[in-house]
């Protein structure tokens, strides 16, 4: 048995909890799969590498439109993929030696589980490590969910865990899910020439969005791929090289390729977390306070292993916040999770902050609506745009803005100013009139959104 100062199950997220406040303690460093986590080796940074190549694409198809005749000759998919790969495995191999050979850490390359508050058994290649610790954080992150139609279905299926490491890019391809894993792959697979299907039970995509976005993303996605809403899967089979999944009304859709992207679920059902007293949520997320501790004494969580959003940037305030508490026991920080804003970076990009109107609504709020398009200010007319917009909603008798939702280019970097606001406490009418707003600039949209709301 090896005791700790400290030890992290994980290392996404909770390889960053090596704070210099640990240089002269002992930590232990648990990781079962690839060193780094999901945003490194399976999640944001290469989705996003894919994303880039595929608007490089786009960017040509499109070429016209401005007077511009271009074509794409090729589309050389493994080297896509290799220099994804290329950039990325050397980063998880550097930061798994570190640890190894790190001065005051202990890397455990296994699978843990608890067997009491302070003690973990590591699985490390069928050799069973003890190993106990004065603190132990629980940072395991999510996993796909995968139907159980599919699941006993027997037919092959990808997640994102390896459809970005293909060989050979199909034909065709059938996604199912609506939400965020599966508008950026099918953005990134039609773009590179993948005719895709996709097939969701809700009755839109990106249904969490407030409802203009996800409406007009519906009409965007329905123009670009095949959209199979509000659909139930009873079957599926592999017939003739392809997967083909059965619903409830009897459609049949058909690909070479089924990728999974059904949501997922918090890693905790396989840590024998009650023989440490720590508790979970319906949905498997580990409870914690707003300080990151669990119902067991010196243990903690973070990430997508307990948080409400699977998100990488509430992961890492979430991984910084209890570092502090870790070596600050009387001296906490909470978690702050008032606007926690999010982007798909599918096409056209979507970004959102705050409350849906609908969610506004509930709350009481009298509200002041302003929808925005891009192709009524100068950079709009520049870039043809006929569809983006920007919807702002406020409180029109405290000028306080409550939420904000974009989809058109830039999304992602165009809705800081209104994070920042937020997150600050800006007056709407403050954020409009009180600086310059660079002429004629993309950000003009947003600057006439909020000249758009109406005041009491
Ligand atoms: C395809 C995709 C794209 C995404 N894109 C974005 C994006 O653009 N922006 C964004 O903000 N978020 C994005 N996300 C979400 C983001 O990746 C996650 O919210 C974030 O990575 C979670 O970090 P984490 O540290 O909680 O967990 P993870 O990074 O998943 O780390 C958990 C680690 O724990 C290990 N582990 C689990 N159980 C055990 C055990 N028993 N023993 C030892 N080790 C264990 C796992 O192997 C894993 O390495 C994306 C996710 C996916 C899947
Ligand atoms: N850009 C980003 O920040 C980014 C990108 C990818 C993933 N993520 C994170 O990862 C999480 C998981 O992504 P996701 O897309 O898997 O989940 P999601 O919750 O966004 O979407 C799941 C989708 O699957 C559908 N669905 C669920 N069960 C189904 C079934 N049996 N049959 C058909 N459709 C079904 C749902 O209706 C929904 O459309 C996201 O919620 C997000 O937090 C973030």
């Amino acid at each position: 048995m090896t005791h700790y100062d400290l030890a992290i199950i994980g290392t996404g997220s909770g390889n960053s909890l090596v704070t210099p406040d640990f240089d002269d303690k002992r930590v232990a460093v648990i990781e079962r799969a690839t060193f780094g986590g999901t945003c490194l080796n399976v999640g944001c940074i290469p989705t996003k590498m894919f994303v880039y190549a595929a608007e490089v694409a786009e960017t040509v198809r499109g070429a016209s439109k401005y007077g511009i005749d271009a074509r794409i000759d090729d589309v050389r998919w493994r080297d896509i993929r290799d220099r994804v790969f290329g950039r990325i495995d050397p980063i998880a191999e550097g930061g798994r030696d570190y640890r190894v050979n790190g001065p005051n850490t202990t890397a455990y390359l296994g699978s843990a589980r608890f067997t009491g508050p302070h003690s973990l058994i590591v699985d490390v290649a069928g050799e069973e490590h003890e190993v106990t610790a004065d603190q132990i954080v629980i940072a395991t992150g999510a996993r796909p969910v995968i139907p159980e139609v599919i699941r006993a279905s027997g037919v092959r299926y990808y997640t994102n865990d390896d459809v970005m490491r293909l060989d050979e890019l199909p034909a065709s391809m059938v996604i199912l899910g609506g939400g965020f894993i599966a508008s950026e792959f099918a953005h990134v697979f039609s773009a590179l020439g993948v005719r895709v299907s996709i097939v969701t039970r809700g009755p839109a995509m990106l249904r969490a969005e407030d409802e203009t976005v996800s409406e007009a993303f519906t009409r965007e996605a329905q123009r670009r791929w095949d959209v199979h809403l509000s659909a139930s899967v009873t079957g599926a089979r592999e017939e003739g090289g392809e997967v083909v999944l059965t619903c409830a009304d009897g459609e049949q859709v058909r690909g070479e390729l089924l990728l999974v992207a059904t949501g997922r679920e918090p890693v905790s059902a396989d840590l024998n977390l009650p023989a440490a007293g720590v508790e979970t949520h319906v949905d498997g997320r580990v409870k914690v306070d707003a300080y990151g501790r669990t119902t067991a004494a010196g243990v903690w969580s973070l990430g997508d292993a307990s948080s409400a959003y699977q998100l990488k940037h509430v992961a890492n305030h979430e991984a910084r916040i209890v570092a502090h508490n870790l070596a600050h026991p009387d001296d906490l920080r909470a978690f702050d999770h008032r606007f926690v804003p999010s982007a798909v970076f599918t096409d056209p990009q979507i970004a959102s902050v705050g409350l849906t109107e609908r969610e506004a609504e509930e709350a009481g709020a009298k509200l002041t609506v302003k929808v925005q398009y891009f192709g009524d200010t100068a950079y709009g007319w520049a870039m043809e745009d006929t569809s983006s917009f920007l919807k702002l909603i406020a409180d029109r008798r405290t000028g306080r803005l409550l939420g904000a939702h974009i989809m058109g280019p830039f999304a992602s970097s165009l809705i800081q100013p209104l994070i920042q606001a937020m997150s600050f406490e800006q007056d709407a009418r403050t954020l409009a009139r009180g600086q310059y707003w660079i002429h004629p600039a993309l950000a003009e949209v947003v600057e006439n959104a909020l000249l758009g709301l109406e005041f009491d």
